[in-house]
């Protein structure tokens, strides 16, 4: 197999790596409603990718049918290479995953919790369990605590145990749903720096979150969801340069510019470095043509930066979809 003939799989030396999950025209319906509809997404090997969505936009759904704890009701699922569900005994066990409702029990300290989960572990052995499960809990900042009821515990310590629990044996690939919530800011720098240590230990990651700023520190790659539809995915620098609003350019004639593109019906501002132009309804190759048909001297036009927050809020709005007309067109093709 090569790189041409997989698309979507990644070079590496003569190796071809592909994808840790790949998903295609993945698609759920609960009794009517449509919790996911034509998801292809793609988890490159390697990546940390960050799953961004609004309450009910298919994010859980998405994520259980990865891991093979939901049926599609059409679709099709491949993760670490092995198609779903016939290969989820070769998959599974690279992959560990945080996961709403683990099923702990409640009446078991969160120390013997693990050690039931560890023992249904392929991978380890029982002389290697007790220090699998005290490695864990230490890396999660549950140790203090691993001797009491998991009923006693907190929202925060609940999820630390779910973390906890996907990190018993090294893997190839880690799936962590919503792992913030309900954790205190040192819980929260902590989750971060579990991501950052798996990253650089080669593992790749799947991350759901409502925390743009969490996925903008965090991740290298990052999918859009809404309403059930992956609405943009990608490389996070490619997609936060092609989300961006503005191009600011710089030229000693800003009141000709200005004017110029108002007369095109382009929003423009004077700004202390040059004008600001909107590029909703245009596009920079478009404005550039604009000044110069004016006689307009350009010295420099650059895309401002917008940050995620502002990215997300255009991509769900309910203009989504068309949106992405425009986004894609922007995207060099790699990230589309
Ligand atoms: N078991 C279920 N039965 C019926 N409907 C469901 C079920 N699970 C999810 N849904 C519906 O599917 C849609 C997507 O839900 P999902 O939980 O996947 O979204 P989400 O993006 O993870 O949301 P949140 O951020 O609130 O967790 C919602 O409309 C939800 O109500």
């Amino acid at each position: 197999m090569t790189a041409e003939s997989e698309p979507g799989t990644v070079a590496v030396g003569a190796a071809t790596v592909p994808p840790a999950a790949r998903t295609r025209g993945l698609r759920k319906v609960y009794r009517g409603t449509v919790a996911v509809d034509h998801v292809d997404l793609e988890v490159p090997a390697g990546a940390v990718m960050g799953m961004l969505g609004p309450n009910g936009s298919g994010k859980t759904t998405t994520i259980r049918m990865l891991l093979g704890l939901v049926t599609p009701t059409s679709g099709e699922v491949e993760l670490l290479g092995h198609k779903m569900p016939d290969g989820a005994a070769h998959a599974l066990p690279g992959v560990g995953a945080l996961v709403e409702g683990p099923g702990f029990s409640p009446f078991l300290s969160g120390r013997d919790n693990l050690l039931r989960v560890a023992a249904a572990e392929p991978l380890l052995t029982s002389a290697e369990i007790p220090n699998a499960v005290g490695e864990a809990l230490e890396r999660v900042g549950l140790a203090h605590a691993a001797g009491r009821r998991f009923r006693a515990y907190s929202l925060g310590m609940k999820q630390r145990l779910g973390l906890a629990s996907a990190l018993l044996v090294p893997r190839r690939f880690v799936v962590l749903d919503e792992p913030t919530n309900g954790l205190d800011p040192a819980g929260t720098r902590e989750v971060r720096s579990v991501i950052a240590d798996l990253h650089a230990a080669g593992t790749t990651v799947l991350v759901s979150s409502h925390l743009l700023s969490e996925v903008e520190a965090t991740c290298t790659h990052v999918a859009v969801l809404n309403q059930g539809l992956v609405v943009a995915q990608g490389e996070l620098s490619a997609l936060l340069e092609a989300g961006t609003a503005n191009l600011l350019v710089t030229t000693p004639e800003v009141t000709l510019a200005v004017d110029a593109l108002r007369e095109d019906r382009v929003a423009a501002r004077p700004v202390p470095e040059g004008v600001l132009v909107d590029l909703t309804a245009t596009t920079a190759p478009d404005v550039v043509a604009s000044l110069v048909r004016a006689g307009v001297p350009v010295h420099e036009v650059r895309r401002q930066r917008t940050g995620l927050e502002d990215l997300f809020a255009r991509l769900t709005e309910d203009t989504a979809v068309a949106d992405l007309a425009d986004l894609e067109t922007l995207l060099p093709e790699d990230a589309r």
